[in-house]
């Protein structure tokens, strides 16, 4: 569903990928992870469009998508939850539901009603303002905002920052029943362990800029742990 071959990408001089190689099967649910600085927000940035690679290709559905405008993206149907959220915060709940709408490619046009299934406190809270929700409500809108496009992807940059563990199991639950009910392909960049664990099926381990190590979520074993993500 996504190859990413040989990308490149520099802030300024300062070469962060080099010669990135990433291949996501549809329905997998994959977790990337890496440590601090590694690169793993970059490479989502440039899947999104929101960072320009120096060089290399990124196929999406076969189809390569580096001159699709970040803003196309959604319609092409990869959904994106930013790291930090960016939800609008003076907009209410359904306000920024609605602005996925527009994105969807069958036409719908009505927020569906299987986002309110996965996250019931959103139906309750439509009028309230975003600012107004908690932090891990908040990750909940930012998640369900993503779901309104109908994706084919979910791409979700660390979804548990900041966040109290209850919600963080809430997230966790929606996300495995989004990728093993819906069949939705998952890519999640996750810091936590235990959380990459429960949820992904698939690992990527990232260092400085590269994928190093990649396989089933069963065969991540001490030596990776030790090697890539150690601090
Ligand atoms: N806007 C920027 N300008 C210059 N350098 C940047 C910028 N954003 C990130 N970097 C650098 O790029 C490198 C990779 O950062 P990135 O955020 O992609 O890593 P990460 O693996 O997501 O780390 P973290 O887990 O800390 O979010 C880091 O060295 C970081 O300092």
């Amino acid at each position: 569903m996504i190859r990413i071959e040989k990308l490149n990408q520099k802030y300024g001089g300062t070469q962060i990928l080099w010669d990135l190689d990433l291949n996501i099967e549809k329905g997998s649910c994959t977790c990337i992870m890496g440590r601090n600085g590694a690169g793993k927000t970059t490479l989502l940035k440039c899947l999104m469009g929101l960072l320009p690679a120096s060089s290399g290709q990124i196929l999406f559905d076969g189809k390569p998508i580096q001159q699709v405008a970040a803003q196309q993206r959604a319609k092409i149907g990869i959904g994106y939850v930013p790291q930090g959220r960016d939800i609008f915060p003076l907009l209410t709940v359904e306000e920024n539901l609605q602005i996925g709408l527009p994105a969807r490619r069958d036409g719908l046009r009505k927020i569906p009603e299987r986002v309110f299934e996965l996250f019931p406190v959103l139906k309750e809270m439509l009028q309230r303002r975003g600012g107004d929700l908690s932090g891990g409500q908040q990750q909940q809108l930012a998640i369900a905002r993503a779901l309104v496009i109908d994706p084919k992807v979910l791409i979700l940059d660390e979804p548990n920052e900041g966040i109290q563990p209850n919600i963080v199991r809430q997230i966790g639950d929606v996300v495995t029943q989004l990728n093993q009910e819906d069949g939705l392909t998952v890519i999640l960049v996750e810091q936590k362990l235990g959380f990459a664990r429960r949820v992904g099926r698939e690992f990527r381990l990232m260092q400085k800029g590269a994928v190093m190590a990649a396989d089933k979520m069963s065969n991540l074993n001490d030596e990776l742990i030790r090697q890539y993500l150690a601090v």
